[in-house]
């Protein structure tokens, strides 16, 4: 169990930052001298108090009795007090802060690689909980757990030392006692917490995609006539929800009467062992004060055994994502005069039981236009990918030049026009972008915009037309200027005026550049994007089952099997 526990919280301990883990040790640091101070302030105090009051007795000791010093100690220990559990406080969340603003980049960064990126944006609403409750959840691991244990553990050895001076048995018995019960305390909450604590995530992480759902396909679901089962599922859920908190805030309770009791107990018992040991009074008093003292650094290890189990799911669930990045799949450059090369390339999707491109060889020369055909399904999107270096083929090899790639759908983000058109030249001028603008045309609803390359854009380029979010992919894809252009369907779903004119378009582009000879490859159904092609290559049976040369009768036929506008 420990080991397994172990085995779990290691990478998140393994801090690679090197300030947040001297601020996190510091914090720590900070926390135990709060605790010390503490144990030392009402250790001093109790026996002050007593050791005044029998000094008062008699004259001759009142008079020779030191009132100064202790009071001195005693103003420092409170001062010290506060301004040590300041700067823990201060230093601690101000670090765990950092921590978790490293891990949120280190997931991200292993995210956006090309193969989990996909995997993941199967489950939009399942990153953004993993980003931020499972990021958080993690706060606990270093605010509720390690710090307090630290801080038990320093408290009950110095408790367990100091008393040890009195009574040596007295001491090992305060250490042991002040141990066990804080591993007993903890074991025993996060076992009765696990399953509900477990199920509320699930519940919680459930209700967050049943929402998410239910705001984006409201349309859908109400022509459907389900909105208003949707909702009450939801309810179902909140209700199962509010059961598993009920039962929590329960074990919560409970913890905190076992607590009481437990600090309850210590008194006498410490009162008893004291008084066996023999020691004087002010002794009785400062045992008794350090060792409840002591106790009260047990106190915040409740609500971090409490979220064990949590913080445990987090860092499962997290953990596979800080392995280091896999690495890059993007192809080397081919042989002179050669845009892409293959070389018996097998090419299958993770998890799929079959390959998708089969001993695939293939070369086209620079400035060639490439026209991929072939059923739905065959293959022709993955073959983009694998050259733009998206996915690794099994076996074989793959040369290409550094590619752009026009995506089926037009990703356009929650920015401004200039923030959307950037991501493909990050520090393009304004003309750059107007010019490419232009090229794509879209100059006459730039004009029309009041506040121009300002214009924010929503998710999924909402606020533009299909087509206008088409052209200003288009206008990205010529910013990247990239000798190789990866066209995937580039014109599906516009009316064929447009589409005609996108195309136009991106065959002046591509002229504009012909001294770079740009080279394209289209996947594509239609007749319009690959009758300006050089070649029209048909893909079946996971590889070429045919190449038509412009010219040809073939190449002709082949046209005509594709469909018209
Ligand atoms: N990420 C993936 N994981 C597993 N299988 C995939 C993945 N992407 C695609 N496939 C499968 O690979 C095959 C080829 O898909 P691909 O998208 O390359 O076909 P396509 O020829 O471009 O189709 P279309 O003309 O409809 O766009 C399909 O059977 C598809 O289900």
């Amino acid at each position: 169990m420990m080991s397994r526990l172990w085995q779990d919280f290691r990478p998140f301990l393994a801090l690679p930052d090197r300030q947040a883990r001297r601020r996190l040790l510091a914090g720590a640091a900070l926390a135990a001298l709060t605790g010390l101070m503490g144990m030392a302030l009402l250790g001093l105090s109790g026996w002050f108090i007593t050791a005044t009051a029998l000094a008062g007795l008699s004259t001759v000791t009142a008079l020779a009795f030191d009132v100064f010093m202790p009071s001195a100690a005693i103003r420092l220990f409170a001062l010290g007090r506060t301004a040590a559990r300041y700067g823990e406080r201060l230093v601690t969340h101000d670090a765990t802060l950092a921590v978790l603003a490293a891990l949120r980049e280190r997931l991200f960064r292993a995210w956006s690689a090309a193969g989990a990126a996909r995997a993941l944006a199967l489950r939009p609403a399942r990153i953004l909980f993993r980003l931020t409750a499972d990021v958080d959840a993690l706060d606990t691991l270093y605010l509720r757990l390690i710090v307090p244990l630290c801080t038990g553990f320093i408290a009950a050895l110095a408790a367990g030392i100091t008393l040890a001076f009195i009574s040596p048995l007295l001491g090992l018995a305060i250490f042991a006692v002040l141990i066990l019960s804080g591993s007993v305390m903890v074991w025993r909450i996060s076992r009765a917490a696990t399953p509900a604590t477990l199920r509320r995530a699930a519940l919680i992480e459930g209700l967050r995609s049943g929402v998410i759902d239910l705001a984006s396909g409201q349309t859908e679901l109400l022509m459907a006539g389900q909105l208003p089962a949707r909702c009450a599922d939801l309810g179902a859920l909140e209700t199962r929800l509010a059961a598993h908190e009920t039962r929590l805030n329960r074990i919560e309770t409970g913890a905190g009467i076992v607590f009481g009791v437990i600090a309850a107990l210590l008194p006498p018992a410490v009162l008893v062992a004291a008084a066996m040991s023999g020691i004087g009074a002010p002794g009785v008093a400062l045992a008794l004060l350090v060792a409840m003292a002591a106790s009260e650094t047990l106190a915040p290890l409740r609500r971090g055994a409490l979220d064990l189990a949590r913080t445990r799911l987090a860092v499962r669930r997290i953990g596979p994502g800080l392995a280091p990045p896999a690495p890059s799949v993007i192809p080397p450059s081919p042989k002179d005069g050669v845009a892409v090369c293959l070389h018996h390339v097998t090419l299958r999707h993770d998890g799929a039981a079959t390959a998708v491109l089969g001993d695939l060889s293939l070369e086209i020369r620079q400035g060639e236009h490439i026209a991929l055909t072939g059923p739905s399904g065959i293959g022709k999107t993955s073959l983009l990918q694998c050259l733009a270096g998206e996915i690794a083929p099994q076996s074989g090899e793959v040369f290409c030049l550094p590619s752009a790639r026009l995506t089926q759908r037009t990703e356009l983000f929650h920015d401004s026009m200039r923030g959307n058109l950037r991501l493909a030249a990050h520090d393009a001028e304004d003309a750059e972008l107007i010019s490419a603008l232009t090229a794509a045309g879209l100059e006459s609803l730039f004009d029309s915009l009041p506040d121009g390359l300002d214009t924010m854009l929503g998710d999924r380029g909402q606020g533009l037309s299909g087509g206008q979010a088409r052209r200003l992919a288009l206008a990205r894809m010529i910013l990247r200027n990239a000798p190789v252009w990866l066209l995937d369907e580039p014109t599906e779903g516009l009316d064929g005026q447009t589409a005609r004119d996108v195309l136009a378009r991106l065959h002046r582009a591509k002229d504009q550049k012909a001294k770079d000879r740009t080279t394209v490859v289209t996947a594509t159904h239609t007749r319009r994007e690959a009758e300006n092609a050089d070649r029209i290559l048909v893909l079946g049976q996971g590889g070429i089952l045919a190449i038509h040369i412009r010219g040809s009768p073939g190449f002709d036929a082949a046209l005509t099997a594709l469909r018209p506008d």
